[in-house]
Order: C-alpha cells, then sequence, then structure tokens
C-alpha cells in the first residue's frame, strides 16, 4: 500500500530522517515508536505531502504521494489541531468534512453514533467552538474527523496522548473493530497500548529505523521496553 524509497529530511545541516527502504502492505497495523524527536511526526508529514523530502519518495497505491492528490480520497489523518476548524463546532466540522465526501447530514449523524461512547457526552451537543475544547476533545474530534471519509488508510500521530484512562481503552476498541483491511499507521509513546492494537512496531532513533518488530505483540512489548531502559 505505502513504499518508502531512500526518504530523508534535513533541517540545516542535521538530518532528522533518514529511511532506505520501508514497506507498509494494505490492511496492516503499523506502530511506530522512537523518544522525543526521533522523527516520528516528520515521517508521519512527508507520508502526508505536509513537507517536502530531500531526498526520495513515499508511494501509495504506486502513486508519488508528492505532487499528487489520487491518495487524499483515501487516506484520513490526524496529526494536529491544524487539522482542525477552531471556529466550527464539532457537529460544523464533521458536516464539513463529510460533505467532502459526499456525506449527507443524516450519513454523518450514522457515522457518528458508534463513537457515542468514546466522546463520552462532550463533544456533540456541547455548544462549543472546537477552539475552546480541551486538548484530548480536539483529539478525538480529529480522530473522529480523520475516520469520516471511510478511509483505506489511516494515519494518527500520537493519538492515546491527552486522552483519559478510559478514552485510552475506548480507543484501543474502536481501532481494534476498525475494518480488517483498512491500513492503519500510528505513531505512540504508550508502548502497552501500540503493541496492543499493532501487529508491527517500527522503532525510530535519530531518524533510522533501529527495530522492525512483526507478529509478536508480547515480544514487541518486552524488547521495546528493553530497549527504552538502556
Ligand atoms: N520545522 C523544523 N525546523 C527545524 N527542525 C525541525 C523542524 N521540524 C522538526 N524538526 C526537528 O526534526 C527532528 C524530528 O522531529 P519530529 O517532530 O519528527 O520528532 P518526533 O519523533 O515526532 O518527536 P516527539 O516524540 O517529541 O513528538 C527533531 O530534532 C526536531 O527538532
Amino acid at each position: 500500500m505505502i513504499q518508502i524509497e531512500n526518504l530523508s529530511k534535513r533541517y540545516g545541516q542535521q538530518v532528522v530522517l533518514q529511511l532506505e527502504h520501508l514497506d507498509i502492505p494494505a490492511g496492516e497495523r503499523f506502530g511506530l515508536v522512537g523518544n522525543n524527536g526521533a522523527g516520528k511526526t516528520t515521517l508521519f508529514s512527508l507520508l502526508l505531502d505536509l513537507i517536502r523530502a530531500d531526498t526520495g519518495e513515499v508511494r501509495s497505491k504506486g502513486e508519488a504521494v508528492a505532487g499528487h492528490d489520487a491518495w487524499k480520497a483515501y487516506t484520513g489523518a490526524f496529526i494536529d489541531d491544524s487539522f482542525l476548524i477552531g471556529h466550527l463546532t464539532p457537529e460544523e466540522y464533521f458536516h464539513f468534512v463529510g460533505e467532502l465526501y459526499g456525506m449527507n447530514a443524516s450519513d454523518v449523524s450514522a457515522f457518528l453514533a458508534p463513537f457515542a461512547e468514546f466522546f463520552n457526552g462532550e463533544i456533540l451537543d456541547s455548544g462549543k467552538y472546537i477552539r475552546n475544547m480541551s486538548k484530548g476533545n480536539k483529539k478525538k474530534v480529529g480522530i473522529a474527523a480523520a475516520l469520516l471519509g471511510r478511509p483505506e488508510v489511516l494515519i494518527l500521530d500520537e493519538p492515546f496522548a491527552n486522552l483519559d484512562p478510559s478514552s485510552q481503552i475506548r480507543l484501543k476498541q474502536l481501532i481494534r473493530n476498525l475494518p480488517a483491511g483498512l491500513t492503519v499507521l500510528i505513531s505512540s509513546h504508550d508502548l502497552a497500548h501500540v503493541t496492543e492494537v499493532c501487529e508491527r512496531i517500527v522503532l525510530l532513533e535519530r531518524g533510522q529505523v533501529v527495530r522492525d518488530i512483526k507478529d509478536a505483540p508480547e515480544r514487541a512489548l518486552q524488547e521495546l521496553e528493553a530497549y527504552f531502559a538502556q
């Protein structure tokens, strides 16, 4: 689904990302971990053509992401608050995004119904503008909106951060219940959560892949804890 070839990004003299080759097959649940500044958000920003690579490219369904639009129709993402529109209420925002995907008001309401528990009564009908919502509630709006177009690829940067424990648990359930064919890329500092919901974990250190652990969530957690305890 997604191929990365010879991808690098530099800021000044500092190379912050250098990936020779990474292949993310369709339907994979891909977790990305690494210490602060390891390059996780940089990688996701390159996957979404938000920044320019210095070398190499990201391809989605065989087509370069940079400079092309086809991937946008089937890729949902939430990286940070810049994806939101602060002067709208969550309902207005969901309807705005839904319209982009040809959904009418009742389609959007039906789509949001399974999010009721995750929203915990604080998102819909709150009468608040998104800009006035808490960090965790903004994140809930962004995650739900990323799924609105029923994407084939979902990219979430640190989705568990700022969520209360109940919401983290509900988000894990939500991710587990996503359609089987959906390719999901999640970055996280929460090793237990990310190994629970992802079958593959890539560990970045100073912009390079230092571990690529597949099909072994329990071993992944042990291996990652041992790595970060060093
Ligand atoms: N616009 C920028 N200008 C200069 N340096 C940048 C810029 N954006 C990112 N960097 C640097 O790139 C490196 C990787 O940052 P990135 O945000 O990708 O890390 P991260 O793994 O997401 O970190 P965190 O876990 O703290 O969110 C860091 O050293 C960061 O300071």
